[in-house]
């Protein structure tokens, strides 16, 4: 008779997600239909079992133990319990191996589901899921946040693998990445996922928390445990947590020995395996995944059918892979962040309120290099303010934030610098008493023209009195009317230009007169 591990090379961990050069992640389409869409799986209720956390952590090993238990148990359809293998015989299936570099990449499903039948006659189909280790060197907070969460939202049950203990940072990023799923989930009613296992690897006081389901689950209800003298932080950690899950659980698993953490040669065979290991592997892998203890995946409070999940996973891949969804950060940029961000909004502070004492909208008019002065001290004390405050993340990430409180600065100076300019009394009525005065010198051109009897500067100046006539009427029904603004705006130019010529060239000082400005005096200066 064959060997289990010789039936399980016809299957092979089929790669569905593969990560890209642009840390973006690409769904294999094609191959994901053949395997869920084949006749005899398609309209089976999903089992999806996946193991995920951090790389390096012995998830393709364990999985390749679960692969032995299905084929057994499904395929063989043997109960015995006798479903570890032979001593001598290597661990294959999914690819695992020794060594410090991450391994397996992206998400793969075994190619070959077995098929079951539970209890109540609902007929199912268990895949298997391989995941891309998180916190290697090549992975980014969001490569590892998408991984994660995209396994969370398309398990029945996911394992989070860990290693020696459950620490406050493996809640924590439990916490960041569940919460990316539920984000890029959007609208579920009650906990958006199913089943948490946590599995401690290479547990070491069993004297305190015996290894298995029974300690691994007092030893989670201790590290989840909310009371009143903990931190608020603390405390809404463990509150979402178990927001997030319909079901947690978890098991304590001793360490396999030296020879599997340490030996270039080991290849898995069972004789080199620490017996306690083999006991507790024979009460996990039954425990997920002996046909009373199965549970499909629900979708929107209905059992999800293998032709569906391909459906789910590609449209989660898009959400993944488009820009809606908030970048996921590391602690230290999102503390950067909030440093820089509030640096920013004191360093506004400081230069809104310097401008509003200089030309607020209760100030009188002020000059425009008056104003374009207390623009750049005020900048220049927004710009200290936002020096003095202390910001982790270095020079190179408040420059981007520097760059982004001068640009406010600017436009809230322009917004100024218009309200100042619709202060100017002159630019009120500056337009009339141009115009009117322009009628009135040609008035008394043509006069003085026709006395002593020069015809063609009378005629000038009749011209100069139409002209100024006309531009003033159709200026005064734009106002009124609130019609040709185009052309009031137009007449406006006009007025100002003849203004300015007058001032520069006519006025003694070149200054305006002191009636047509309000300029307030201004005593800071
Ligand atoms: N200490 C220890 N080592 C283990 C355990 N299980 C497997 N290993 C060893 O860990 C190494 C890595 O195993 P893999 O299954 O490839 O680990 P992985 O988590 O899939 O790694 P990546 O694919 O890189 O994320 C192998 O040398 C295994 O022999 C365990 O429970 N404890
Ligand atoms: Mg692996």
């Amino acid at each position: 008779m064959s060997t289990t591990s010789e039936k399980l090379q016809d299957g092979r961990g089929l790669q569905i997600v593969s990560p890209k050069p642009d840390h973006t992640f690409e769904l294999d389409e094609k191959a994901l239909v053949a395997l869920l869409d084949s006749p005899d799986i398609r309209n089976r209720s999903v089992i999806l079992v996946s193991v995920a956390g951090a790389f390096r952590k012995g998830k393709s090993f364990l999985l390749d133990f679960f692969l032995r238990y299905l084929h057994h148990t499904y395929v063989l359809n043997l109960k015995d319990g006798d479903w570890l293998g032979a001593e001598d015989e290597p661990l294959q299936g999914f690819s695992w191996r020794g060594g410090s570099e991450r391994h397996t990449t992206g998400l793969l499903l075994w190619s070959q589901p077995f098929k079951a039948t539970l209890e109540n006659g609902e007929e199912v189909a268990i895949f298997l899921m391989d995941t891309q280790g998180t916190f290697d060197s090549q992975s980014t907070v969001r490569d590892n946040a998408t991984v994660f969460a995209l396994s969370t939202m398309i398990s029945s049950v996911i394992i989070y693998n860990i290693s020696q203990n459950i620490e406050e940072d493996d809640l924590q990023h439990l916490q960041l990445f569940t919460d990316y799923g539920r984000v890029a989930l959007e609208k579920t009613e009650g906990k958006p996922f199913q089943h948490l296992q946590f599995l401690v690897r290479d547990w070491s006081v069993p004297y305190e928390y015996p290894y298995g389901a029974e300690g691994g689950q007092r030893l989670l209800e201790k590290r989840l445990e909310v009371n009143e003298n903990q931190h608020e932080e603390l405390k809404t950690l463990r509150r979402e947590i178990k927001s997030f899950f319909a079901k947690l659980s978890c098991f304590l698993l001793p360490h396999p020995g030296m020879k599997v953490a340490t030996s270039r040669e080991f290849n898995g065979k069972l004789s080199d395996i620490d017996a306690e290991f083999k006991k507790q592997l024979k009460d996990l892998v039954p425990m997920l995944l002996a046909p009373e203890n199965l549970k499909p995946k629900v979708m929107s409070g209905e059992m999800l059918k293998a032709k569906e999940l391909f459906h789910y996973i590609k449209a989660y891949m898009e959400v993944f892979n488009g820009s809606e969804l908030p970048v996921p950060q590391t602690i230290l940029e999102a503390t950067a962040q909030a440093n820089n961000l509030s640096a920013v909004a004191e360093a506004r502070e400081v230069y809104e309120t310097l401008m509003e004492e200089a030309a607020g909208g209760s100030r009188p008019y002020l000059q425009p290099a008056a104003l374009a002065r207390e623009h750049r001290r005020a900048r220049d004390k927004a710009l200290h303010s936002f020096h003095a405050k202390k910001k982790m993340g270095g020079d190179a990430k408040s420059e981007v934030y520097k760059e982004q409180l001068i640009q406010e600065l600017e436009e809230y100076f322009e917004r100024l610098r218009a309200q100042n300019e619709s202060k100017n009394i002159m630019n009120m009525i500056g337009t009339p008493v141009v115009f009117a005065a322009v009628l009135v010198v040609g008035f008394v051109v043509s006069m003085v023209a026709d006395s002593v009897g020069i015809r063609p500067l009378r005629l000038v100046g009749h011209l100069l009195s139409l002209a100024a006539f006309v531009m003033l009427s159709i200026w005064g029904y734009s106002r009124f009317t609130g019609q040709l603004r185009d052309i009031s705006e137009e007449l406006d130019k006009i007025a100002r230009t003849v203004r300015n010529y007058i001032i520069q060239n006519i006025s003694p000082s070149g200054r305006l007169p002191e009636a047509m400005s309000t300029e307030h005096d201004h005593k800071k200066e």
